[in-house]
């Protein structure tokens, strides 16, 4: 299948699901349920194949439920050679399964180098075959636009860095710039190029990342950037709530999907899950926790009226 438009695409299968979340696949060794550990910590192709073999079975139960998966390149990367070959191998099953994937692997680099990361990473007809990347803004322009215009020659999509989720963000991003601060600027640069990459849904093909962390900037951002989809972190394990993404959505409950990777994939070393399932049953914990996830977002937020 050839992506016709990312921003439609997910509007799409947001819409059939009725929920707007992303599973994040963010394997940790010493997180895995205890069947996937052997005592080859410090083998690297041995991490790299209980990560895909743990990613698969992810992937088995969220793919019903959710419109997308979000592999984060680092971890895949940590074990080497090997690790990319189980990414790789996550990202067809996951495709396979009816899944867009987005890549979480923060790109970018001066220009001509930008093209060869989006001509590597965009579109089902890349070598990676990512249906969106997520890319950060601070080489500038030139750096942005070969990523842009590979995602309109593909139909894939970019997540543009504009108020991550983390504490330590606002040290570049919050800095005043000519009476702003500086991530309303890479806002506005999103807005532009989202309205070049406008498609039938409303929205375009270039979003942005902003924090479940910040709900006063998710509700600014929203007014500053209406053609865009949000990818929004930061929601379960580092604080973010339901009723915080609440001003990320449309009235239509459109316009934003809600990344969660530990707080799912490791479910069942939560408290409230593993009493209930345990290592053993861990499948069905993520399970527990997507559909707690989904149920909490549709009484708390737009997401209801899906
Ligand atoms: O681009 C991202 O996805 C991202 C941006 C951001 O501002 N904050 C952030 O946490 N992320 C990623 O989102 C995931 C969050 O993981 P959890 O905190 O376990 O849900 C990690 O893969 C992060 O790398």
């Amino acid at each position: 299948m050839v992506l016709a438009h990312f921003g439609d695409e997910l509007a799409a299968a947001v819409g059939r699901c009725r929920n707007p979340v992303v599973v994040g696949l963010d394997p940790r060794w010493d997180k895995l349920p205890a069947g996937f550990r052997q005592d080859l910590a410090d083998n690297y192709t041995v991490r790299a194949e209980a990560y895909e073999k743990f990613c698969r079975g992810v992937i088995d139960v969220v793919a019903p439920l959710v419109p997308a998966v979000k592999p984060q390149v680092a971890f895949f990367e940590e074990c080497g050679p090997s690790g990319m070959v189980a990414l790789a191998n996550v990202m067809n099953y996951a495709r396979e399964k009816g899944q867009l994937v987005i890549l979480d692997g923060k790109r970018n680099d001066i220009g001509s180098t930008a093209e060869a990361y989006a001509r590597g990473y965009l579109g089902r007809g890349s070598v990676w075959g990512a249906d969106a990347l997520t890319i950060s803004p601070y080489l500038g322009a030139d750096s942005l636009e070969p990523f842009v215009e590979v995602a309109k020659e593909s139909g894939a999509g970019l997540f543009v860095l504009v108020k991550t989720s983390n504490p330590g963000g606002g040290m570049l991003q919050d800095q005043q710039i000519d009476g702003q601060p500086l991530y309303r600027m890479v806002a506005q640069y999103v807005a532009e190029q989202s309205n070049s990459t406008l498609g039938q849904s409303g929205y375009s093909s270039v979003g942005a990342v902003v924090g479940a962390t910040y709900p006063d900037q998710l509700a600014e951002l929203r007014s500053a950037m209406p053609n865009s989809w949000f990818l929004v972190p930061g929601y379960g394990s580092q604080g973010g709530t339901a009723k915080d993404t609440a001003h990320a959505f449309d009235s239509l409950g459109l316009g934003a999907v809600i990344n969660n990777s530990r707080g799912i994939i490791f479910a069942h070393q939560r408290p409230e899950y593993r009493d209930r399932f345990g290592d053993s049953n861990w499948q069905d914990a993520v399970a527990a926790a997507t559909e707690d996830m989904i149920a909490q977002l549709r009484a708390e937020t737009a997401v209801g009226k899906l």
